[in-house]
C-alpha cells in the first residue's frame, strides 16, 4: 500500500439531508423554533432555515488510488467547499502517498492560513483528510478503528439528541439531549417554557435518565446561568454550547457558575488543536464535542483527543456518524457517543446521514457492537440514488 499514490480527487455537492443535517424538508423537530443567536430578530425566530442554517448543503470527497481504489467522505460545505478541494487542495493530494496524511494535512491548513483556521475551510479539509483515512482503510483491508490503535471496547453506548427523550428512553438510549426552544429575547415567559419542557420531560423519563439542554450558541452568561440553576432541579446533566464559539471568557465563566454535578459542554463549532487548547486551558468545559467532520478530520481529532486527555476532559464528538463512531471506540476518554434522530417526529433511529450513505450502521437499543463497523474503511458507500453534482473540476 505504501507505494500507492493518490491519482484524483473529486468534489460533489448534495442538497437534502445527508452531511448538513440541517438541511430538512417542513415539519422536523430540528427547525421548530430552536433557540438560536438569530432568535433576537423575531422573524428568524421560528425556523432557523429562514436565516439560511442549510445555504452550504453537503459536500463530498472522493480521493482515487492509483489502482483505482476510491475512498470517500463527507461533510458540510456544499459548492464553496467544493471549489476548495478542487481549484486550490488538489495540488496537495494529487500525486501524493496515499499514507501522507499529516503531510497532506499541514500542507492544507498552512496554505489556507490566510482565509481559514475555522468554518468552512476546515470542514473541507477534515472532508479531505476523511476520505485518505477511508482510503487507507479500504487499501488495507481494515476498518478505520483498527488504523486508529483498536477498540478500546466491545460496543459503543449513545445518548439521543432530539426532541423526544422520552421515546429515546424506550428506544434503549442512555439519555436524552433537547433542543433549547427559547432564548433570551423571549424573556422570563421564555425561560418558564424551557423549565415547563424540561419539567415535563423528567416525568417522563424517570429520575436517573440523562437530560441535557442543548443551546446552540444563543443564550448569554447570566440567562445560562440562571437557567442552569433553575434546571438543577430537574437534575440536567450538562448544558450544551450556551455561549457563542467565540467566548472563551464566558465559557469559563459559566463553568464555575455551575450548580454541583452539572457540566458545561461545547466546541461542535470549534476547530483544530490550537481552538481546543484555548477551550482546554481556559477551563471552560467538562465536555468537548468536536465533530469529526468540521474540526479537521481525524489526523486532528487524534491530537485534540491526547490534549483533552491531559486535561482531563471528555471528548464526546458531536454528531459525525461513522466518522465519530470509529474514533470513539478507540478512546478511554470517550466513553459514550452522540446519536442526532433525524427521523422528522424523532419517533424512530434512522441514519444520521439519510440519505447519502449505504450500509451506515445504527445503534440498536442504544449501543452499537464492533462488529458493526469491521468493515473496511469507514464501512460505508455512497447511495447512488442520491443525485450528486460536480460544480467544479480541475
Ligand atoms: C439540536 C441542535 O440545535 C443542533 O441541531 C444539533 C446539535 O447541536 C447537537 O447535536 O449537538
Ligand atoms: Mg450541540
Amino acid at each position: 500500500m505504501t507505494s500507492q499514490t493518490i491519482k484524483q480527487v473529486r468534489a460533489y455537492t448534495l442538497r437534502g439531508g445527508g452531511a448538513d443535517y440541517h438541511d430538512q424538508s417542513d415539519g422536523h423537530w430540528i427547525d421548530d423554533h430552536i433557540s438560536t443567536p438569530m432568535s433576537k430578530y423575531p422573524e428568524y425566530r421560528q425556523s432557523r432555515r429562514s436565516f439560511g442554517i442549510n445555504v452550504l448543503g453537503t459536500l463530498v470527497v472522493e480521493v482515487e488510488a492509483s489502482d483505482g481504489t476510491v475512498g470517500f467522505a463527507v461533510t458540510t460545505g456544499g459548492e464553496p467547499g467544493a471549489f476548495i478541494v478542487e481549484k486550490h487542495l488538489a495540488r496537495f493530494i494529487e500525486g501524493a502517498r496515499v499514507t501522507d496524511v499529516e503531510k497532506i494535512w499541514d500542507q492544507m491548513y498552512q496554505s489556507t492560513l490566510y482565509y481559514g483556521r475555522k468554518g468552512i475551510v476546515l470542514n473541507t479539509l477534515s472532508a479531505v483528510d476523511l476520505a485518505l483515512w477511508d482510503l487507507m482503510g479500504k487499501l488495507r483491508q481494515e476498518p478505520v478503528h483498527q488504523l486508529l490503535g483498536g477498540a478500546v471496547r466491545n460496543e459503543l453506548q449513545f445518548y439521543a439528541t432530539g426532541a423526544r427523550p422520552d421515546l429515546a428512553k424506550q428506544m434503549g438510549f442512555i439519555g436524552g439531549k433537547l433542543p433549547l426552544q427559547h432564548g433570551p429575547a423571549e424573556g422570563e415567559e421564555g425561560l418558564r417554557r424551557n423549565l415547563e419542557k424540561l419539567a415535563h420531560m423528567r416525568e417522563q423519563v424517570g429520575p436517573d435518565f440523562w437530560l441535557m439542554y442543548d443551546c446552540w450558541m444563543s443564550l448569554d452568561l447570566n440567562y445560562a446561568t440562571r437557567l442552569a440553576h433553575a434546571a438543577a432541579d430537574f437534575k440536567l446533566k450538562w448544558i450544551e454550547e450556551a455561549l457563542p464559539p467565540d467566548d472563551y471568557w464566558g465559557y469559563a465563566a459559566l463553568r464555575k457558575n455551575m450548580p454541583a454535578g452539572m457540566m458545561v459542554s461545547t466546541g461542535e463549532h470549534e476547530a483544530t488543536r490550537w481552538g481546543f487548547r484555548l477551550l482546554l486551558e481556559m477551563g471552560c468545559c467538562d465536555i468537548i464535542q468536536p465533530d469529526v467532520n468540521w474540526c479537521g478530520g481525524l489526523t486532528e481529532l487524534i491530537k485534540i483527543s491526547a490534549l483533552a486527555d491531559a486535561h482531563g476532559a471528555l471528548v464526546v464528538p458531536h454528531g459525525s456518524s461513522v466518522y465519530s463512531y470509529h474514533f470513539v471506540i478507540t478512546r478511554h476518554n470517550s466513553p459514550f457517543a452522540e446519536f442526532l434522530m433525524m427521523a422528522p417526529k424523532a419517533d424512530e433511529v434512522v441514519p444520521m446521514f439519510n440519505p447519502l450513505l449505504l450500509d451506515e450502521p445504527i445503534p440498536q437499543q442504544g449501543r452499537m457492537s464492533v462488529n458493526q463497523l469491521d468493515k473496511p474503511g469507514f464501512g460505508v458507500r455512497l447511495n447512488p440514488e442520491c443525485l450528486l453534482e460536480r460544480p467544479y473540476s480541475h
